[in-house]
């Protein structure tokens, strides 16, 4: 039974997929109603409110995978949930329009002074002249951040007859044409936008973005909005600006630390206001919910997860075709692992045939975590695999290659380690399954499952049957064996396959047989 920890306000009807799920049990509680049991939950669900820190993922150790019902993820460490192991997953556009369109609410508020006009209203005033406002229609709009939620806004400006002026590093010309803006610097954007709208995620990069240099830059009496990330515009920086009168009013959702109650900018009054409402909507927080519930149960029941941070991501059909090769990746660097026990400076991997044309790089990953899990004893998994190695000061390539093996597939390996190199080629043959068929330039064909036993020997009579003797002496059934050699009479190989495990005793007496090289036991 998977245990999984909702601990923000998340829609209910969102969460149907994992009520109704049978192999679910949800608990709806902050995580400081279950500090005791923080290390049972195998999935966390969160919103912005709950903070995903090093110290909380350190505490919960069985999670698996952090579902983040909308899509900053600022709230989460990522790293650190990356470097345990752990799944970080968004809803990345169930909210965008519900947040286009708070947006376009606030501008719209800001302009005509609707929150001031309906305090004074409300207070029995009726002060028409102190609320004469602004037109939307033929204002510039710079929008910073043209994503989705960036886009959708510019539409809904366009509607309204304003000029749109964006800005992003990605954003090419092509696209900007198509939307109907005006894709240019930030520099523009400062220098000639009436109004200026945030939409960026908070990262080094973002954080202050719009502070004292660039506020510096813009229009006098410029109307600035944040409906992102606290943050992103600095505010001290603003407060500075609104005292000198040369921002006419700002429009903000988000804050540097939400809620904002020691903030000196609640005390202007051209300073409007919502609690964090973007994604506030019944259609927003369904979607968000129901996104991240279903991606949470696909991931616990072993299925592929469409909108991850922090894994590569793989449609449904990518993933059923590219299973196959996922596990016996896997099983290789094991593979590799036990038969190679020495330092390893590299990893490379080459692809051939139809395993090439997939996306090769979640079966690198998958490969490495099966080598390093055989090594280290924290949790490897695909999610952190890459990070572990390099930590380990191992470096890992990948190269698709034209067809030299004459597989239809095959996954080729060469680990380079202080003394010794190791090769291992593995395919997979549809209706057959994994195969392993070279060794060090021996040709091998065997399935890699189970207990085996690799032995290096000399190619000569009786040494097969000698070794089948002692184990046969010692009740042990050879459930397959596969040899391999590349010349008569030179070095050989042997591949023993077993129900059960071998002890250490056998494995010394087989040790000590005068043509045998090497021994190696493999549990997979
Ligand atoms: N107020 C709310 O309730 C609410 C709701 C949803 C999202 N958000 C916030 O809005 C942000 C944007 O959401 P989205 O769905 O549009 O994300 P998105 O990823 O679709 O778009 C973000 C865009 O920002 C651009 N960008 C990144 N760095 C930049 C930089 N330095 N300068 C200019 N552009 C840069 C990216 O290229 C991208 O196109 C989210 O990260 C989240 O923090 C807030
Ligand atoms: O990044 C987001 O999706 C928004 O900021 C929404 O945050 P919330 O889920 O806390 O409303």
């Amino acid at each position: 039974m998977f245990q999984v920890l909702v601990a923000d306000s998340m829609s209910h009807e969102g969460l149907q997929p994992l009520l109704d799920a049978k192999n679910v049990n949800i608990v709806q509680k902050k995580v400081e109603e279950v500090e005791d049991d923080l290390h049972l939950f195998d999935a966390l669900l969160v919103r912005s409110a709950t903070k995903v820190t090093e110290s909380l993922l350190t505490r919960m150790t069985s999670l698996k995978i952090v579902g983040r019902a909308g899509v900053g993820v600022d709230n989460i460490d990522v790293d650190a949930a990356t470097k345990k192991g752990v799944v970080v997953i968004n809803a990345p556009d169930g909210n965008t329009i519900s947040t286009a369109e708070h947006t376009f609410a606030m501008m719209a508020s800001l302009v005509r002074h609707i929150p001031q006009a309906y305090v004074s209203v409300k207070s029995k005033e009726w002060n028409r002249n102190a609320f004469v406002g602004a037109e939307l229609y033929g204002k510039s709009l710079g929008i910073i951040g043209f994503g989705r939620i960036g886009s959708e806004l510019a539409k809904r400006a366009r509607a309204f007859g304003m000029t749109v002026l964006v800005f992003d590093p990605f954003l090419t010309r092509d696209r900007a044409e198509k939307i109907g803006v005006k894709g240019c610097s930030i520099e523009d954007i400062l220098a000639n936008s009436d109004i200026i709208t945030v939409h960026t995620p908070l990262t080094k990069e973002t954080k202050g973005l719009l502070g004292k240099v660039n506020i510096g830059k813009t229009k006098k009496g410029v109307y600035l909005i944040n409906c992102a990330r606290g943050g992103i515009i600095d505010e001290e920086a603003l407060i500075q600006y609104l005292e000198n009168g040369h921002v006419r009013g700002v429009a903000l959702d988000v804050f540097e630390v939400e809620p904002p109650v020691n903030s000196k900018l609640l005390e202007f009054d051209n300073v409007i206001t919502t609690p964090h409402l973007g994604a506030s909507t019944k259609e927003a927080q369904l979607n968000v919910a129901t996104q991240v519930s279903k991606e949470v149960l696909h991931f616990l029941e072993g299925k592929p997860v469409t909108s991850s941070i922090n894994l590569p991501t793989l449609t449904k059909e990518l993933f059923e075709k590219i299973q196959p090769f996922y596990q016996l990746g896997k099983k290789m660097g094991n593979i590799v692992s036990q038969c190679m026990r020495e330092p390893v400076q590299e990893i490379a991997i080459q692809y051939e045939g139809s395993v090439a044309e997939l996306e090769t790089s979640f079966i690198t990953k998958s490969l490495l975590a099966g080598f390093l899990s055989a090594r280290v004893d924290s949790t490897v998994n695909e999610v952190n695999a890459g990070m572990v190695a390099k930590e380990r000061g191992i470096s890992f390539s990948e190269k698709i290659s034209s067809n030299q093996s004459g597989y239809e597939n095959c996954i080729s390996v060469h680990v380079q380690g202080d003394h010794k190199s190791f090769e291992i080629k593995g395919t997979h043959v549809p209706n057959y399954g994994e195969r392993i068929v070279g060794i060090n330039d021996f040709n091998i064909d065997f399935i890699p499952t189970g207990y085996l036993l690799y032995i290096q020997h000399q190619d000569k009579p009786g040494v097969i049957g000698r070794v089948g003797k002692v184990l046969g002496d010692h009740k042990i059934n050879i459930a397959t064996t596969q040899v391999g050699r590349k010349e008569k009479g030179g070095e050989a190989i042997m591949m023993l396959s077993f129900d059960r495990s071998l002890d250490e005793e056998l494995i010394d007496c087989l040790k000590s047989f005068e043509d045998i090289l090497s021994i190696r036991t493999i549990d997979l």
